[in-house]
């Protein structure tokens, strides 16, 4: 069938390849002409190094040509995913199946992005999320991979599973696209901070301290806002905090590093030269824990290193020192 992969960077190109693979037609989009030039020109994506891009991949800038895609995969970074809709949505099929594979939260409105595509594209479009542990480097050199197909339509989250497994990409559904898309968008900010302590030289039992405890606070929120508390126990959720935390593929990860040895937050997401997501998530995150009335305390250390000047060392002093707690809520009720 025809799809359409809507944003040009590591993620979008690496799934685009696999759905090739999967005998699809594939059109990857660059909302950047000259990105388009570059990427044709060089056979190759930067932001994928080492993976040759097929011939039989069409490029293009002209959104224009999605008209004839039976789905239209939303991979741009969550700041763009909004204008990179409004510009999709004159152009889709009427029946196109839509899937956001982005991982954020729209700064502002603070919608999940399947959300800010549907406002944008009108409600009328099956709509699935696709997250969990995949860094682009690895799928786009076929290693067995697991995702979720997340979906209110089950039809639609069956029929994406189908569209994007292969026995390298393996895709399981799953009725909760909240919690599917709060898991993907929250990891990134729990990532930084692991990062972070990397940067700082504390050692694994700070990690996983920080892994276990920054899922709690996820699931936490997620709950809240009508996420389903097992989803933040499958690939969605430890899954991809997993591989967020402590892969070197990370730019989550990466930036926070720099941070830890000392970097201005802004500079060390500036030096990794991609999307960092986390950055912008921990901001998102200090906003829905107010409004949701939701003890998030290392999203908001995050929040006070990136955008108040607190020192790593002093936040996690703090975290450190907090009041005790039960560790399971209402433990013995
Ligand atoms: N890279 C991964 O391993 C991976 C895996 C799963 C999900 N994701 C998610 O996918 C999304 C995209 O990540 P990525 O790694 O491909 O990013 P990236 O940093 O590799 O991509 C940058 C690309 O985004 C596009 N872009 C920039 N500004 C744009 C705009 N205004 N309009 C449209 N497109 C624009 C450009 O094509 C640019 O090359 C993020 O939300 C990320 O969290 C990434
Ligand atoms: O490179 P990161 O930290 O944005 O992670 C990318 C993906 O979310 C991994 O599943």
């Amino acid at each position: 069938m025809n799809i359409s992969v809507l944003g040009s960077g590591g993620w979008g190109t690496a799934l685009s390849l696999l759905l090739l693979e999967n005998g699809h037609k594939v059109r990857l989009w660059s909302a950047f002409p000259e990105e388009e030039e570059r990427l044709r020109s060089s056979g190759e994506n930067p932001l994928l190094s080492g993976v040759p891009l097929s011939k039989d991949l069409e490029i293009t800038s002209d959104i224009t040509e999605i008209s004839d895609s039976a789905v239209v995969v939303f991979a741009a970074p969550s700041f763009a995913v909004r204008q990179t809709a409004k510009k999709a949505a004159p152009h889709l099929a009427p029946d196109a199946v839509l899937v956001s594979v982005s991982k954020g939260i729209e700064k502002g409105s603070m919608l999940r992005l399947s959300q800010v595509i549907a406002q944008e594209t009108g409600e009328g479009h099956p709509m699935v999320a696709l997250s969990g542990p995949s860094h682009a480097e690895e799928v786009g050199r076929g290693v067995p991979t697991g995702c979720v197909a997340a979906s209110v339509d089950r039809k639609a989250a069956e029929f994406v599973q189908d569209v994007f497994m292969c026995p390298r990409f393996r895709v399981y559904a799953s009725p909760d696209i909240v919690g599917v898309e709060l898991g993907a968008a929250l990891k990134n900010v729990i990532a930084l901070c692991s990062g972070v302590c990397d940067g700082m030289n504390c050692g694994d039992n700070t990690k996983a301290m920080l892994m276990t405890r920054g899922l709690a606070e996820i699931a936490r929120l997620g709950a809240a806002m009508g996420g389903r508390r097992e989803t933040f126990a499958g690939l969605a959720g430890v899954g991809d905090l997993i591989v967020t935390c402590t892969s070197m593929h990370s730019r989550n990860r990466r930036a926070g590093i720099l941070i830890g040895q000392g970097v201005e937050p802004a500079e060390a997401v500036r030096r990794i030269g991609a999307v960092v997501e986390g950055y912008f998530a921990a901001e998102v995150a200090k906003s829905l824990s107010e409004r949701y009335n939701v003890e998030m305390p290392i999203s908001l250390g995050a929040y006070r290193v990136l955008y108040q000047g607190s020192r790593p060392e002093t936040v996690l002093q703090e975290l450190m020192t907090r009041s005790r707690k039960h560790e399971i809520e209402d433990s013995w009720t």
